[in-house]
């Protein structure tokens, strides 16, 4: 591991995702130039009018059109009918200078978001959380990986944390970021031994202390604490609570960088490097359709 990494005041690496995910746009920003800036276009929709979502939303289409790419947005209020809402989602599947599509979870009450995900294609999923490109995840099959946990594996990458004959602890198992990230974790290639840790499990701490690789994904803010850790592990923190003093992670970031060999801050950690890996499938998926060289 080379050295010229910022670290926390306790010696951690600071997984930087701001960094990586600028790294990443500027890197498409290139692509797409040097391909003479193809039409390429992420379609984001927004159900209801949910402040942070709304600001999660804009945040995509900023980074999306900084990296060279259009952005399409359409706005559906809490009053329209699930019937408008799969309508608006399939003019977009149809439409053939969209390329990505991203439906912004969680819908408002009373929609039910199967039905809408369904309709997107595996080329157009870019969020990878549709039920087909789960399956083809499962099965090895080419598709779009979900961002979060991908963004915690090009983390990982970018910053030579070894993963191949390590043990791996993912706490919390959603369908969004845990699921996913134990089967990203393990793959051929990446060959960490992946232990999956809820709340249901007993022995939390122990457990946890088992891992090189530790990613908190269960949406319990500040839950992990420095007892949780093994001297010189990574700590990727994915959860996101919401508190008068801002977004808390799932991760006691003063305590835990002590005693962590690498650690994502938060805000500015795993958050960042969803979107960048939003935009690395957004590309993949105008490859996947034509709308860019394949070799490029
Ligand atoms: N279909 C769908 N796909 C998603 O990918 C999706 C979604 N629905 N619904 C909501 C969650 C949330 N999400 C985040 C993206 C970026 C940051 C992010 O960049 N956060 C910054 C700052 C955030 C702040 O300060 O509030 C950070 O962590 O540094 C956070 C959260 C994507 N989501």
């Amino acid at each position: 591991m080379t050295d010229s990494f910022e670290r926390t005041a306790g010696g951690a690496i600071l997984l930087d995702g701001n960094r990586l995910r600028d790294e990443i746009v500027a890197q498409i920003r290139d692509d797409l130039e040097g391909l003479g800036s193809p039409n390429v276009c992420l379609a984001t929709v927004l159900v209801g009018g949910d402040k942070p979502s709304r600001i999660y939303v804009r945040m995509k289409q900023r980074k999306a059109e900084e990296a060279g790419m259009r952005s399409r947005h359409v706005e559906i209020p809490e009053t329209a009918s699930q019937a408008d809402v799969e309508a608006a989602v399939q003019e977009l599947v149809d439409d053939p200078d969209v390329h990505g599509i991203l439906v912004q979870l969680p819908l408002p009450d009373g929609f039910d978001p199967e039905p809408v995900l369904a309709l997107i294609p595996p080329e157009k999923d870019v969020d990878g959380l549709t039920e087909r490109s789960m399956g083809r995840l499962i099965r090895g099959l080419p598709g779009h990986v979900p961002c979060t946990p991908l963004g915690v594996m090009r983390l990982m990458e970018r910053y030579g944390v070894e993963t191949a004959g390590k043990r791996a602890v993912v706490v919390g198992r959603s369908t969004l970021v845990g699921l996913p990230q134990l089967l990203l974790l393990g793959r051929k290639g990446v060959d960490a031994t992946v232990t999956l840790a809820h709340s249901r499990t007993p022995d939390m701490i122990e457990v946890c202390r088992e891992a090189d690789i530790l990613v908190a994904a269960a949406g319990q803010a500040r839950m992990i604490t420095a007892d949780h850790v093994k001297p010189g592990a990574a700590v990727l923190d994915v959860g996101v609570s919401r508190s008068e003093a801002g977004i808390v992670g799932d991760v006691d970031f003063d305590a835990v960088q002590a005693v962590a060999g690498a650690i994502t801050p938060m805000p500015g950690g795993t958050g960042p490097m969803t979107i960048g890996c939003l935009l690395e499938n957004t590309v993949a998926a105008a490859r996947m359709l034509g709308a860019i060289p394949a070799s490029a």
